[in-house]
């Protein structure tokens, strides 16, 4: 962060004993906060008390009221104890506002200082000191004790720099464990200015928290950047939350932190409104593991799904990744077209009836196959639901046996015509033999059963017939044999049952009470209305739209994928965060178009992140070069430190798998974190092999894995290899190159052309 003051340092005893004063103010505050708290439980706990041993004293509302408040109050301290390392984390000292109103949460809500507030010779008095934390705490005369990060009043503590600082004067820190502060770092956003706090000149320590927590090792989960959401991702994270927000940004720029955040704030700002749930949209079960602790951590939970691509379809799970030519017949729009035809087709696999037969009025009625061809195609004309179109050939089938069974011209009165052939419906839809016809001419179709039958190369041929080229038409039905879904496995089996349909079932009628039968009271009782819990849980099993969609990684999604994520959010909000440089997917214009239909034609409002977190310049850098090749003309973003350690090339020696293990082990000595070993996709098992009792700091990733992961050290192993292995291949290297936050080495195999000091040719300036 610019311009941050650093007044003092820790070698300096006088200046050490400003910091120890400045942490004992800041205990102090922690400790009012959690006296406090400790008073809001024991309250709460009185009223508990007091309201069961008055019964049914006060109205039921009010005590259910007083119920919930001591249920409250207890999750929030035992969360303060349990959960929250750093509850309190930082503290804005402000200028006196513009005008003198005040927000709910009890603070000034002026963004700029009043007129005078700074004095002609730049001196300047604090006129309120705001402490920011994961919730908010008021005391007992409700001024704000703490402010919930998300409120408007903690916006300053994100937004204010020195450029346009605002009313800030002085941006705090504060580093805690449990009930202890540990430390507080200082930025000042007037350098300027003499600022004075109850009369002393306000002492400014440390050197900037961001270097703090982008110099900390990395574990293998994420953390949450509450204590230092930089301005632009701040304007992400608050942006309204009506139509689309679009955000764009390299690789470390900080998006699925900021996605994460924003799904905290949008809780915050409107509960009701997001009780329809966020689904948040992420490329792997890596990167979902890795970031499914950082909502927790700012006291979400349950109303935020985080689920992999691959998993977005109940009761099932991917567990396979496809060869990139495989891939790229699955993900595409043409697929849709094979669908469409495969789950029209699948009725008539093999085992169909050829005839059809029943008796009427005394009369052997007969369908031959032609005859039944020529009805099923008139029943499946049009786009509906090929599950639900079952009555409309059922009613085909019985007015063809009608007109065979020469009762239509019996009767010449109407109604004496149309009663007969009613009961002739009723007695035909009642005989077995046509009920049993039925379902095996029209099943219910399931789109695993669908999926099975493409897996049949001669019949995926027929439907895939002028959409697929005769070899993709073969690799796509071997895929499909195997055991085991793909990720792209996953969006053709959602597409399926969106073309297949659901057809209505009767409701489950509640379990017969035996003693209920005996006195035949089961027949007097209405049936039960579903309680309103019971409604809340069916819904939220059967739900698959939410209220709002976050896609992480989305430069990724195939068009497939994003019908599957479309339908979750007909009409949801969405915030949308990707970068185009990273793409794996190799036709970006037919996933951009499959987006905007996604989308509709909500209004977009665009956000651009430019600075890089993660990497140091040195390394962002070298992934530049690549970024050059695969998408010339396009900006890196700013590396904002630099640890002047140069990323390594080494070229392999005795074996590739021998060379790789010592350069995990040499970085697992240099770093205390983690390490992460990217390979291509063919090489994962074996590189887990080479791997294998490094301990538990270190991975092996294929490069598709390694999509939005980060380590403290990667080994890049062969970089041509991981270029060559599909169309996107120097996209997927540019992530793989970007996931160091401390030291990179790069391993070239034989392709990789290394030079004289070990670079390969795709580095080479
Ligand atoms: N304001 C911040 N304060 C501290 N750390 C930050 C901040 N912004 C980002 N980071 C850190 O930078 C790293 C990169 O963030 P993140 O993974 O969200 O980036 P990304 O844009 O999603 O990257 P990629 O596109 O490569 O997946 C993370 O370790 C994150 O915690």
């Amino acid at each position: 962060m610019a311009a941050q003051a650093q007044q003092e340092t820790a070698l300096d005893p006088a200046q050490d004993s400003v910091r120890d004063r400045e942490i004992g103010v800041e205990q102090e505050h922690l400790d009012r906060v959690y006296h406090r708290l400790e008073e809001k439980i024991h309250e709460a706990e009185f009223l508990m008390r007091d309201a069961a041993q008055r019964g049914q004293v006060g109205t039921p509302g009010a005590l259910a009221e007083r119920d919930a408040q001591v249920f409250r109050a207890g999750v929030h301290l035992s969360r303060l104890n349990n959960e929250f390392e750093d509850f309190l984390f930082g503290r804005i000292d402000l200028l006196p506002g513009k005008d003198g109103k005040k927000g709910p949460d009890g603070a000034y809500t002026a963004v700029e200082p009043a007129e005078g507030a700074v004095r002609p010779d730049n001196t300047a008095d604090i006129a309120e000191t705001l402490h920011i934390g994961r919730i908010g705490v008021l005391d007992e005369d409700y001024a704000p004790l703490v402010i919930d990060w998300r409120a408007p009043a903690a916006a300053p503590f994100y937004r204010s720099t020195p450029v346009d600082p605002g009313r800030v004067v002085r941006r705090r820190v504060i580093r805690s464990k449990g009930r202890r502060v540990l430390g507080v770092e200082d930025d000042l956003m007037r350098p300027e200015l003499k600022a004075f706090l109850d009369g002393h000149e306000l002492p400014v320590i440390g050197d900037g928290a961001l270097m703090a927590a982008l110099g900390q090792a990395r574990s293998h989960t994420m953390r949450d950047i509450v204590a230092s959401i930089q301005a632009e991702q701040d304007l992400v994270i608050r942006a309204p939350a009506a139509s689309v927000t679009y955000v764009e940004g390299g690789p470390g720029t900080g998006k699925t932190a900021v996605a994460l955040h924003r799904a905290a704030y949008l809780l915050y700002q409107d509960r009701r409104r997001y009780a329809g749930g966020i689904l948040i949209v992420s490329p792997t079960p890596l990167l979902v593991a890795y970031t499914e602790g950082v909502l927790p951590s700012l006291g979400e939970e349950g109303q935020v799904a985080i689920r992999a691509i691959g998993s977005l379809v109940d009761g099932a799970e991917a567990t396979l990744y496809d060869a990139p030519s495989v891939a790229r017949a699955k993900g595409s729009y043409r697929m849709l077209k094979v669908l469409r035809k495969a789950a029209r087709g699948a009725l008539e696999l093999n085992d169909s009836p050829q005839r059809l037969r029943v008796v009427a009025f005394g009369r052997r009625l007969e369908l031959q196959a032609e005859e039944l061809e020529r009805i099923r195609r008139t029943a499946l004309g049009g786009t509906a639901p090929v599950n639900l179109l079952r009555p409309r050939a059922r009613k085909l089938l019985l007015d063809a046996l009608w007109e065979r069974s020469g009762a239509a011209g019996r009767h010449a009165d109407p109604e004496l015509a149309a009663e007969l052939r009613s009961s002739f419906d009723e007695d035909i839809s009642s005989e077995d033999d046509f009920i049993a016809f039925l379902d095996a001419w029209w099943p219910e179709l399931s789109p695993r059963a669908v999926l099975a039958a493409m897996a049949d190369e001669r019949r995926l041929g027929r439907w895939a017939r002028r959409i697929l080229n005769p070899g993709e038409v073969r690799k796509v039905a071997r895929s499909l044999k195997r055991d085991g879904l793909t990720v792209h496995d996953i969006a053709m089996l959602d597409e399926l049952q969106s073309i297949l349909g659901t057809p209505a079932r009767p409701r489950k009628r509640r379990e017969l009470d035996p003693l209920d039968q005996l006195t035949g009271l089961e027949e007097l009782m209405p049936v039960r209305e579903e309680s309103q819990r019971e409604r809340a849980e069916r819904l939220a099993q059967e739900r698959i739209e939410y209220a709002h969609v976050i896609v992480d990684e989305a430069q990724d999604l195939t068009p497939m994928q994003w019908r599957m994520v479309g339908r979750r959010g007909r009409h949801a909000t969405w915030t949308i965060v990707g970068d185009p440089a990273q793409s794996s997917w190799s036709d970006p214009d037919e996933a951009a178009e499959a987006r905007d239909e996604a989308l509709g034609t909500r209004p977009r409002r665009r956000f651009r992140l430019t600075v890089n977190y993660r990497n140091p310049a040195e390394i962002a850098e070298l992934a530049s070069k690549v970024l050059a090749l695969a998408m010339p003309g396009s900006e890196s973003p700013s590396a904002v430190r630099s640890t002047g350690v140069e990323p390594r090339f080494t070229v392999l020696r005795e074996s590739l798998g021998q060379t790789v293990r010592e350069e995990a082990a040499r970085l697992l000595d240099r770093v205390d974190g983690t390490v992460g070993v990217v390979v291509a996709m063919n090489r994962r098992e074996e590189a887990r092999r080479w791997l294998a009792g490094l301990g538990d700091r270190v991975v092996a990733l294929g490069s598709l894995e390694a999509k939005g992961l980060e380590y403290d050290a990667t080994v890049v192993v062969s970089p041509a290899e991981i270029a060559d292995e599909s169309p996107a291949g120097l996209r997927v290297l540019y992530v793989a190159l970007t996931r160091a936050t401390q030291q990179l080495t790069i391993v070239s195999g034989e392709r990789d052309e290394p030079n004289a000091a070990g670079v390969p040719d795709l580095l080479r300036d």
